[in-house]
């Protein structure tokens, strides 16, 4: 298990965590949001050991992450750290050798990345000459090439088009499934809802909430939704809700109430197309965490 501690950080006056805490497991995809300044960034130069916490503690394997631990995490850092006039698959190699392949093993790897992450046919291009996507998948590939115990990735999607987060998305569940941590940070909360297994939300450098998505959802009470057609104006009044129309339907957004009470009435008031309960979005219980 990958845990991070109640860790906290000044910079001078400004106070960037102040008791950022969470767990992945083994095979655990996490995705790490908050708004922009939050601590996201900060938290995993921390676990990298780019940037020393106050206080607060981070351990792998139940033992306290050094550089020996650290030699076996992949990390895709904010600021991208690829040489630009190196070629790509000269550069996969040369990161994979920095953390201990012997150079057969690293050009290995590399290939076997390069066909997964379809650069072949830009192996001999340097990093300045690829397009951002391109640029994104060769970082991805040197967090990679050294079979990592454990992956920490800072926004590996921004600025990606579909077709290149489903490949990196792709990529990311193959090494979770082989039993890999991985922590990711993104603004894409659809993404995130889509592919992590459990998700924290800091605000202002404090664990706002952090669970499965279920189980946040399980803490924002759920709202019910019923379409009517044809009904008249005011079959709703009383109800616990607010009807909007929109041609011949009428729509009522409820919450609380006796959805039993709410079906009859909405069943006696005209043609009932639609009835459910609509649980809110990973967007709207960020919104509500951080407000
Ligand atoms: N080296 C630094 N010197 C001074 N302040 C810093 C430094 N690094 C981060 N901060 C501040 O710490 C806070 C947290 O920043 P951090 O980069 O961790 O946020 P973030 O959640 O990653 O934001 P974003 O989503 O914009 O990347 C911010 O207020 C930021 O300005």
């Amino acid at each position: 298990m990958l845990e991070i501690r109640d860790l906290r950080k000044r910079f001078a006056e400004k106070v960037a965590l102040d008791g950022v805490g969470f767990a992945v497991r083994p095979g655990e995809m996490f995705g790490f949001v908050g708004a922009n300044g939050a601590g996201k960034t900060t938290t995993m130069r921390i676990a990298m050991g780019v940037l020393r916490a106050d206080s607060g503690e981070t351990a792998w394997q139940g033992r306290p992450i050094g550089a020996a631990e650290r030699r076996r995490f992949g990390y895709m850092p904010e600021e991208r750290g690829l040489y630009q006039k190196m070629r790509v698959a000269e550069q996969i190699e040369y990161f994979g050798q920095l953390h201990g392949l012997t150079p057969a093993k690293a050009r290995t790897a590399t290939e076997a990345l390069l066909e997964r992450l379809t650069l072949t046919e830009r192996r001999s291009d340097t990093v300045e000459s690829l397009s951002l996507g391109n640029q994104q998948r060769v970082q991805l590939a040197v967090a990679l090439v050294h079979d990592p115990e454990v992956l920490i990735l800072d926004e590996p999607f921004s600025g990606l088009d579909p077709l290149a987060v489903d490949a990196l998305a792709g990529v990311l569940q193959e090494r979770c499934r082989g039993g890999v941590p991985v922590i990711f940070s993104s603004h894409q909360l659809e993404l995130v809802e889509r592919l992590c297994d459990a998700v924290g939300i800091v605000s202002a450098g404090r664990m706002v909430a952090s669970g499965t998505v279920e189980e946040l959802r399980a803490a924002e009470s759920s709202t019910l939704k019923v379409v009517v057609r044809d009904a008249q104006p005011g079959w709703a009044d009383g109800l616990p809700g607010r009807v909007t129309v929109s041609g011949d339907r009428h729509v009522l957004i409820a919450q609380g109430g006796d959805d039993q009470e709410i079906l009859h009435r909405a069943v006696k008031a005209g043609h009932v197309e639609h009835f459910g309960v609509e649980h809110p979005s990973l967007t709207e219980i960020f919104k509500e965490a951080v407000a």
